[in-house]
C-alpha cells in the first residue's frame, strides 16, 4: 500500500517511519511512503507557502498554489488513491474507517499547518478526517496516527506478538480486557486464576466477559452499536452482578 503525505516537515514523517511497526513495514515492502514539500511547488525564490488570510485575523495560512502543484504531483505517483485532507473539521477517524481503508491501493494525506489552508484547495480532496476534537499544530501527526492505524490492519506488517485481531474495537466494537504476564505477582495484586488455568475456553469466555463489562462501564455509546448474542447478554449479567452493581 502506498501512501502519499503532503507536508512541508517531511523529516516528521521519515523520522517517525525508522522505527516501529511502520519502518518494518516499509523494509518488508509493505508499505511505500513518499513525502510531497509544498515549498518545492512554490514560484517565489523564498520558496514561501503560506501568507495573511484576507479578512483579517490572527496567523498565517497555507496558499493553495503551491498545496494544488504538490497534490496534482502526489496523484500523478499514486493514481486513484483518495486525497484525505486532516483537520479538526473532518469526520471523526473511526475504527471501521480505518478498516476501510486498509482496503484501497493508496492514500494521499495532506497535513496542514499554520491556521490552516486556503478553502480552495479542499476542490482536490476528496474528504476530510479529524483525529479528535482538539487543535494541533500540525496536520503530520493526524497523517501519522491514521497511517500507523491503516498499516496495522494490512496482513503481514505485525508479527503475531502484536496482532490486530484482539485490538480494541477489532471485534465490531469492544473495548479490550485486561491483559497480564510475568512476573505472577506485582504489589501483592495475582494474576486472575483463571488465566493460568490453560482451560482456554473458560479464558475466552472471561475475556470477552471483561470486554463486554468495561465497555459497558467506560463507553456505554460504543456498547449501545452492538446487538449482544444471549451468551454475551448472561456474561455482561454476570459480570455487573459480581461487581455488585
Ligand atoms: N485534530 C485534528 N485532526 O486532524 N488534524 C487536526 C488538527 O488539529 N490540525 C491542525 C489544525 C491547524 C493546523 O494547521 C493543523
Amino acid at each position: 500500500m502506498r501512501f502519499d503525505i503532503i507536508t512541508i516537515f517531511p523529516e516528521l514523517i521519515h523520522g517517525y517511519l525508522r522505527e516501529g511497526v511502520l519502518g518494518r513495514g516499509q523494509a518488508k515492502g509493505l508499505i511505500q511512503v513518499h513525502t510531497w514539500n509544498p515549498r518545492d511547488f512554490s514560484d517565489n525564490a523564498y520558496r514561501r507557502v503560506d501568507d495573511r488570510p484576507f479578512g483579517g485575523g490572527p496567523g498565517m495560512l497555507m496558499m493553495a498554489p503551491p498545496l494544488l502543484a504538490a497534490i496534482a504531483a502526489a496523484r500523478a505517483a499514486n493514481p486513484g488513491a483518495p486525497v484525505l485532507y486532516l483537520s479538526p473539521q473532518g469526520q471523526r477517524l473511526q475504527q471501521s474507517a480505518v478498516q476501510d481503508f486498509a482496503g484501497v491501493e493508496g492514500l494521499i494525506l495532506l497535513a496542514g499547518r499554520y491556521e490552516g489552508i486556503d478553502e480552495r484547495v479542499l476542490a482536490e480532496v476528496d474528504a476530510e478526517w479529524s483525529i479528535g476534537d482538539y487543535v494541533l499544530a500540525g496536520g503530520e501527526l493526524p497523517a501519522l496516527v491514521l497511517m500507523e492505524a491503516v498499516a496495522r490492519q494490512l496482513p503481514g506488517l505485525l508479527g503475531h506478538a502484536d496482532s490486530a485481531a484482539e485490538d480494541s474495537f477489532a471485534d465490531a466494537g469492544l473495548l479490550d480486557c485486561p491483559h497480564y504476564t510475568r512476573p505472577e505477582v506485582v504489589g501483592g495484586k495475582k494474576v486472575p486464576e483463571v488465566l493460568l488455568s490453560g482451560d482456554h475456553a473458560r479464558i475466552r469466555r472471561w475475556r470477552l466477559q471483561q470486554s463486554l463489562g468495561r465497555t459497558a462501564e467506560r463507553r456505554p455509546d460504543v456498547l449501545a452499536q452492538r446487538v449482544l448474542s444471549a451468551q454475551e447478554q448472561q456474561l455482561l449479567e454476570d459480570y455487573r452482578r459480581q461487581d455488585g452493581e
